[in-house]
């Protein structure tokens, strides 16, 4: 595929995220990202895009448009663009425009979109490890009145990204894989304690997330070091819950932040939880699904759409 380099997007630890704009006139108006990676991280590119073929045509996941080595050693990895930024980007905007965190009832929505995401990994064999508002990125989404929620406002589409950490679950059984998982102010007391990787790792992720969401803080705000938040971990606390959240927000919260990780309720179970199952958000939710089930084509179990009718359909600005 030919194609431009436009703005940069952003940098992670791998390298480069850029806009990518197809050279065909045709496809110049479906922009891509591509995260380019430096020289020393074209494994680790190579391998999140191993990945993210598996998850090609599963909502809720950044899908992979192609990829492979570049000039230098290096890989180019191409992916859906999220115009709308990240999480993070998004709750700044509420924070700069409103003062606050997002609206719980908006949270609810995208706390289920998240936790939709979360329960394909798992199903499909996968621990993420990096669970962050950073690496879940925005798309433009519908009027919040077709979630049920009042006003003028929009509900972004989020989707999953950055994989860059993700491992399989049966490395870890085989006690391989259980190093440098995670981003400090997201993991739980096990990973801290003796590096215990499961998918309860991204559950506790995910209740940090909910957190940011909800005040617009990063998890453990009043600690400055990573150092005094990680022993706060392992002796057991979790992050403080604003007073002002709803009973059903507290208990959901409680249970993502579960000290034992054996009683932290998997995805599915969450998803059962009244803080995201009931009210807003669930016709929607339940209507996407449905649509989403309809145009799922033939493929091999866990490929909905085979990676060449993803990126044609993607190209002539199909929805996939
Ligand atoms: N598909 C995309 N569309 C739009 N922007 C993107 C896309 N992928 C990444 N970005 C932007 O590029 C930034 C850096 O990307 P990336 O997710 O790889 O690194 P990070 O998560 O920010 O950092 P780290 O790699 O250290 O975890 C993101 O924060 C996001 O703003």
């Amino acid at each position: 595929m030919e194609w431009d380099r436009g703005m940069r997007l952003g940098k992670g630890s791998f390298g480069e995220v850029f806009i990518a704009i197809p050279k065909d006139p045709e496809s110049r108006k479906n922009k891509m990202a591509v995260k380019t990676s430096s020289e020393d991280r074209a494994e680790s590119l190579s391998v999140e895009h191993q990945i993210l073929r598996k998850f090609l045509g599963t909502p809720g996941i950044i899908q992979c448009l192609d990829g492979g080595p570049s000039e230098k050693r290096t890989y180019n990895l191409f992916l859906e663009y999220a115009s709308e930024g990240s999480l993070s980007d998004l709750i700044s905007k509420y924070g700069e425009e409103e003062g606050t965190g997002i609206p719980e009832n908006h949270v609810r929505v995208y706390t289920r979109m998240i936790l939709q995401a979360l329960s394909s990994i798992h199903s499909l064999g996968y621990v993420h490890c990096d669970i962050k508002p950073r690496n879940i990125l925005a798309f433009p989404g519908s009027p919040a009145s077709e979630y049920g929620i009042r006003g003028e406002e929009t509900i972004r589409e989020l989707k999953v990204a950055d994989f860059g950490l993700a491992v399989e679950t049966w490395k870890l059984i085989q006690g391989r894989g259980n190093k440098n998982r995670g981003t400090p102010r997201y993991v739980p007391p096990e990973v801290v304690v003796d590096g215990r990787v499961t998918p309860a790792m991204d559950i506790w992720a995910l209740g940090c997330t909910v957190l940011e969401m909800l005040t617009g803080e990063i998890p453990w705000t009043r600690l400055h070091d990573i150092e005094d938040v990680l022993m706060e971990v392992r002796e057991g606390c979790r992050p403080e819950f604003p007073g002002w959240l709803s009973v059903s927000g507290k208990d959901f919260l409680s249970k993502c932040f579960a000290k034992d990780y054996h009683r932290r309720p998997d995805a599915d179970s969450l998803l059962r939880h009244p803080f995201v199952s009931g009210g807003c958000g669930f016709q929607k939710t339940k209507v996407i699904e449905q649509v989403q089930q309809k145009q799922r084509l033939p493929g091999a179990a866990g490929f909905p759409l085979l990676p060449h009718e993803f990126c044609e359909r993607y190209r002539a600005g199909l929805q996939v």
